[in-house]
């Protein structure tokens, strides 16, 4: 995942953009960017690493207009470390366009030869992002007959963009001379959420962002979430329009967003991500209950941080205490978002450590909020152990990951998933656990669909390996695995 935010403004609109992007730093910490639109020309700034450290003072004074863009990137296609696929990106024609991106195209191979083939455009990353933004550019291009842009034919363009591309996009837009654009892709896979402010003197400014937490932080209300398929269009001067683009639109969220990637305190499509994992720690106790009637349990602890709520919640369900026995370093990001399986590894022993006091001689049940490569849940037991744990019992308040991620998690690959053709028992054995107890899919779906009806299904294929864009089909996830590293 990455993560994305635009806003119009009746001011400078620099701060507020660096504001949000902070907010949604765990959702990419490989580059960040943001983009300006001040009148017709666009200004950009582009840096590795996170945003905290990627902006000097001289970057934000460059960065004027009232409308902006900005970008944390997760690199789920291309390379992490390279500072050209760093988010926005930018074309010349027709207008000047600048895009950021979160999701993941799955027909890219396609897209990269009618480019070149029958649109003549030139690619210069292998970053999907580039192809959205051409493909893009290409439609309007098509689009447009005089000189000026009406919104026809912004809808248009978007239109046939969703006929061109698979897989999965939130993606927002600066054309110059115009102002901002933000679409998602028909299944809404990725999140995207629209809110709204009136300034004293009664001017209407908007903002979008990949979760509500920026919409609330910023002072905006929160109007609704872009619908899959939509395209809503925000002038420089704050007028808002919007059109649905797609003749059958369902929208069917990522359920990772809810387990990992989103922050607790965001609602996505309407259903709060804290409780959606509470709900998660609920029903996984019931399933530890059946799977491990007569073995003992002194005392739950989460991995922090995203196991904390639903540990909390299992402990509860439980009748157990519910303590805290791993220090977090609050300097070291998230782990599973970083690139490379040996920074990853490290990572982990920096993160988390073990206090003795909590482990001496207890039976003690490991929650988190999964198990990915097993990175984390390896080091975590060997922790638990080293300080004394009589027992060591782990539980995931998701499923066994037993296939590739393709819409915006880089897990491309079946060999590097722990849980691909093991049991659980066997899973155990390699984590040094004595029990290891899994979420089941049609728990984790009744957990995060309970108590409402606008989400029907949830986007689930890393669990399930039923993915919901027709092209991604065993030749596809080989090519993948073949090409993408992680
Ligand atoms: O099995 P793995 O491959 O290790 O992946 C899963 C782990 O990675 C994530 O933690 P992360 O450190 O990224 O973030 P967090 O602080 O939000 O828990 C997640 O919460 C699990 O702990
Ligand atoms: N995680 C994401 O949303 C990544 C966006 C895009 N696929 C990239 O690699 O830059
Ligand atoms: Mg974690």
């Amino acid at each position: 995942m990455c993560g994305i935010v635009g806003i119009v403004s009746s001011d400078l609109v620099n701060q507020q953009v660096y504001d949000s992007l902070l907010l949604l730093q765990h959702r990419g910490q490989d580059s960040t960017g943001i983009a300006t639109l001040e009148g017709d020309f666009f200004h950009m700034v582009k840096a590795s690493g996170q945003v905290r450290e990627a902006y000097r003072t001289r970057d934000m004074r460059q960065l004027l207009g009232n409308v902006g863009l900005g970008h944390v990137r997760y690199a789920t296609k291309g390379d992490a470390a390279r500072e050209e696929e760093a988010q926005p990106f930018y074309v010349g024609a027709p207008y000047g366009i600048i895009l950021v991106h979160n999701g993941n195209l799955t027909n890219t191979r396609e897209l990269t030869a009618e480019l070149y083939n029958v649109d003549r455009r030139h690619l210069n990353t292998h970053s999907d992002t580039e192809l959205l933004l051409n493909v893009l550019a290409n439609e309007l291009q098509t689009s447009i007959a005089g000189l000026s842009l009406d919104e026809e034919q912004i809808f248009e363009a978007v239109t046939r963009l969703h006929e061109r591309v698979e897989g999965s996009y939130a993606a927002i837009a600066l054309i110059a001379g115009y102002g901002l654009i933000a679409f998602r892709d028909p299944h809404g896979i990725r999140p995207l959420v629209l809110g709204h402010r009136t300034t004293d003197s009664g001017k209407d400014e908007w903002v979008v962002a990949s979760e509500s937490l920026v919409l609330e932080s910023g002072g905006y209300e929160i109007v609704r979430d872009v619908e899959p398929g939509e395209a809503i269009l925000i002038k420089s001067d704050g007028t808002m329009t919007s059109r649905q683009c797609v003749p059958n639109p369902e929208l069917v969220p990522c359920a990772f967003e809810y387990i990992y990637l989103a922050r607790p305190d965001s609602v996505l499509s309407g259903i709060s991500v804290y409780d959606a994992r509470l709900r998660l720690g609920d029903v996984l106790a019931e399933q530890i209950k059946a799977e491990l009637p007569d073995v003992n349990i002194d005392v739950v602890m989460p991995i922090p941080d995203s196991g904390r709520p639903s540990a909390m919640q299992l402990a509860r369900k439980l009748g157990v205490e519910y303590r805290e026995g791993f220090f977090k370093n609050r300097y070291v990001g998230r782990t599973f978002i970083m690139p490379g399986q040996s920074v990853r590894k490290k990572s982990v022993r920096q993160k988390l450590n073990a206090m003795s006091v909590e482990f001496k001689g207890k039976d003690v049940l490991l929650v988190d909020d999964s198990i990915v490569r097993g990175t984390t849940s390896r080091e975590i037991v060997e922790m638990a152990r080293a300080a004394g744990a009589r027992s060591v019992i782990f539980a995931s308040a998701a499923p066994p990951v037993l296939f590739p991620h393709v819409y915006g998690i880089n897990m491309p690959s079946r060999q590097e998933l722990i849980a691909h053709d093991r049991t659980p028992a066997e899973i155990a054995e390699i984590l040094g656990a004595d029990h290891l107890v899994y979420q089941t899919v049609e728990g984790m779906n009744r957990a995060i669909l309970d108590g409402q009806d606008a989400v029907k299904s949830l986007e689930a294929s890393c669990f399930t390996g039923e993915y919901i864009s027709g092209n991604v089909d065993e030749e596809y996830l080989s090519w993948v695995e073949a090409t993408q590293t992680s």
